[in-house]
């Protein structure tokens, strides 16, 4: 099995080289610090557990390296806006071109459809990438402690807060728990998919869970397609869930959402 995220990796090293030429580094980082429109993502999810109501990440994602094409018929905004409407607390938008079929416009025009604050989901390589991502006005971005050394993260969880940006740092074993742990951000994110190999287990989550301090939201990612899935999470004390798939093949989008965690 070849390891995707290597690869991913790679082309992120690429794309950023090529990023700081076509607009240089002082340039992004000044566009990024002028870019005042700020929505907090913590507190919108923790807004959701205080109405005693799941925290929903809903993801706007048009392909996968795991599933192909998942939406042909992709419209951002729309999908934005129905999320909004049917209960999401948060929006994630793949950004990623080469692997996912995202852009950074599709991050732009899901924000700018509804009030909800927006996760750039990519592959954070550079700092570079963090001022792009502010700059395009994302609220949260993702740290992969998979592929990411503590002092990375540390430094880009530094770099993020000074920006205003919330950060969802994102683990699958205990030894990447332990990293995240050492950073300060709320948001830690367990992915049932090992991004290596593709496969989904819930028990990911439920085999970190008991590791994670209560003062963190533990965010389920990945693979959670069915109520008895929600359901399963909640009764673990898990109420905040990244979904995209589940969503994102359905018809309306947000009416999928409003059926999986609201009946
Ligand atoms: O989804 C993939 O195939 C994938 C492959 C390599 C790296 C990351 C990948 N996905 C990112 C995600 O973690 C998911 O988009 C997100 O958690 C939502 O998952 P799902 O609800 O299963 O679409």
């Amino acid at each position: 099995m070849s390891d995707i995220l290597k690869k991913i990796w790679a082309t992120k090293h690429d794309e950023v080289a090529a990023a700081r030429k076509a607009i240089p580094f002082a340039e992004i980082r000044a566009q990024a610090e002028a870019n005042a429109d700020r929505r907090d993502f913590v507190a919108a999810l923790r807004a959701k557990h205080a109405a005693d109501q799941p925290g929903i990440i809903a993801e706007i994602k048009k392909a996968s390296p795991s599933k192909g094409v998942i939406r042909a018929d992709f419209q951002p905004a729309e999908h934005a806006a129905d999320y909004a409407d049917n209960g999401a607390a948060c929006l994630s938008v793949l950004t990623d071109r080469n692997y996912f079929q995202g852009h950074e416009d599709y991050l732009k025009a899901a924000r700018a459809a509804c009030t909800l604050p927006a996760l750039r989901k990519d592959f954070m390589v550079d700092e570079y990438q963090l001022f792009e991502a502010r700059a395009w006005s994302a609220d949260c971005i993702l740290l992969i402690a998979a592929e990411l050394s503590l002092p990375q993260m540390k430094d880009f969880e530094a770099i993020a807060h000074a920006l205003g940006m919330s950060v969802l740092v994102e683990v699958h074993n205990g030894e990447e728990l332990d990293a995240a742990l050492e950073l300060t951000t709320p948001l830690v994110g367990i992915n049932n998919r090992n991004l290596r190999t593709f496969e989904v287990s819930l028990d990911t989550t439920l085999g970190l869970l008991q590791n994670i301090p209560s003062d963190r939201i533990v965010v389920t990612e990945s693979g959670i397609l069915a109520t008895t899935d929600v359901s399963l999470m909640q009764q673990n004390n898990v109420n905040t869930f990244l979904v995209g798939e589940a969503f994102m093949r359905q018809p309306s989008p947000g009416k999928a959402l409003h059926s999986l965690f609201f009946g």
